[in-house]
């Protein structure tokens, strides 16, 4: 990726006190699964080795993924303590769910706030998102808790978002830091795919797809609208969510007693390349400076998959080496689902590419089918 110049945008003078990303954080569960063993451990714990033909199926999946390793809170011994999810449908998830969760949050959390230098009382709001679960309260007043926020705090849960939810908080976040002065936001987002660990399905080749590319983690920003003396990392510019139409069925997910159930349509590349250009346009396109192109931005897309990551690419028609940090996240972690799109970001930042000024697009990708669009800008140094 090469360093790209410096366009200016247009709007400053409407929006003076426009919200930034001042720290970040993200973290994953210890047990680290290298992908091309993942489908003898996953037929084996699920007691489905019989299936050999659809075992075959995952190996490949799992060989053209893009992923080397993925990590998970669960593990062979979590399926011993608790069989129900591996092979019964029947899983008892909810009390890992209900502590891990949260758990994993309050990690990442504390570590954008240390990077921001200033303590947790300083929070005023919280976003949290997450599919792993649904309680009340829910992990958004225990993440408070273990971080010792303010009782003042003000919660905001985004539940059920799929793999555009942190791009959906941010977008709150923003719109939070730049009515309410003096505003601190913390962005958390946790996922678990404990939730959705079940056997494979001889005509469910979707949900195979599901169990081959998602995988847990946590990331959590902090936002806020002081301006330059907080530090800022990028700034937020402006926010647009767009949906597909008569695009629901493109990422079905569904909550059952037993966990969830996800099932990506194998339509949905060819939705993203086919809408892709426009939502970008329509988004956020009236605030890049005339005459930039996509190739001038540099890129936060949401690693969905090898095939999301190479339809954005199509679609935009962006010059290779504009999705690395995405495709570098994918390989390294999956398919994290929102949570994945923080770590894309530390991604970019920690490359050392982008300039000061520089403008860029965080692209998340959820069911909806929903494109949630956000035009950043790189802080000055
Ligand atoms: C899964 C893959 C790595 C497999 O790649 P391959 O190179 O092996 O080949 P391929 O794409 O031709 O797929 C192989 C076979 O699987 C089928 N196939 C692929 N995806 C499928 C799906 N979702 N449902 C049902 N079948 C599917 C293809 O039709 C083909 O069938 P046949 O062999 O019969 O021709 C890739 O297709 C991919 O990256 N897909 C995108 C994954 C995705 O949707 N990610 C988003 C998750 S949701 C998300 O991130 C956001 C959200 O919504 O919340």
């Amino acid at each position: 990726m090469t360093a790209q110049a410096a366009p200016t945008i247009v709007d400053d003078a409407v929006q003076p006190q426009r919200a930034a990303m001042l720290a970040m954080g993200t973290a994953n569960p210890l047990n680290c699964m290298p992908q091309d063993e993942y489908a003898d451990w996953y037929f084996r714990v699920t007691r489905s080795d019989h299936l050999i033909n659809l075992k075959e199926n995952m190996k490949k999946i799992c060989r053209n993924s893009g992923i080397k390793k993925r990590y998970f809170h669960h593990s062979e011994e979590t399926f011993r303590r608790h069989p129900e999810p591996a092979v019964r449908d029947q899983p008892s998830l909810d009390d890992i769910l209900a502590t891990a969760v949260p758990e994993l949050a309050a990690a990442v959390a504390l570590r954008a706030i240390d990077e921001c230098g200033r303590p947790a009382s300083d929070i005023t709001h919280l976003v949290f998102t997450t599919y792993s679960g649904m309680h009340m309260p829910g992990a958004d007043l225990r993440l408070a808790s273990l971080l010792g926020l303010p009782s003042s705090v003000k919660r905001t849960s985004m539940y059920f978002h799929g793999c555009s939810a942190a791009v959906a908080a941010l977008r709150v976040a923003k719109d939070l830091a730049e009515n309410n002065p003096g505003a601190r936001v913390l962005v958390a987002s946790a996922e678990l795919t404990l939730i959705l660990f079940r056997a494979p399905q001889e005509d469910h080749i979707d949900e195979l797809v599901t169990q081959a590319l998602l995988s847990d983690g946590a990331g959590a920003v902090i936002v806020g609208a002081g301006g330059a003396d907080e530090g800022p990392l990028f700034e937020m510019v402006s926010a647009a969510q767009t949906t597909l139409p008569n695009s629901e069925d493109g990422a079905d997910g569904q909550l059952y007693a037993s966990g969830m159930v996800f099932c990506p349509s194998a339509k949905l590349p060819a939705l993203v390349r086919e809408n892709v250009e426009q939502c970008f346009v329509e988004g956020v396109g009236p605030l890049v400076p005339s005459g930039g192109g996509s190739n001038d931005l540099f890129w936060a897309v949401h690693p969905g998959g090898l095939a999301i990551l190479d339809s954005v690419e199509g679609g935009l028609a962006l010059a290779p080496g504009k999705l690395d940090a995405s495709r570098h996240v994918l390989s390294e972690y999956g398919n994290m689902s929102g949570t994945s799109i923080i770590f894309v970001l530390d991604e970019l930042r920690r490359r050392g590419d982008l300039q000061p000024g520089g403008l860029g697009v965080m692209l998340g990708i959820g069911p909806g089918i929903t494109m949630e669009t956000m035009l950043l800008r790189v802080a000055a140094a």
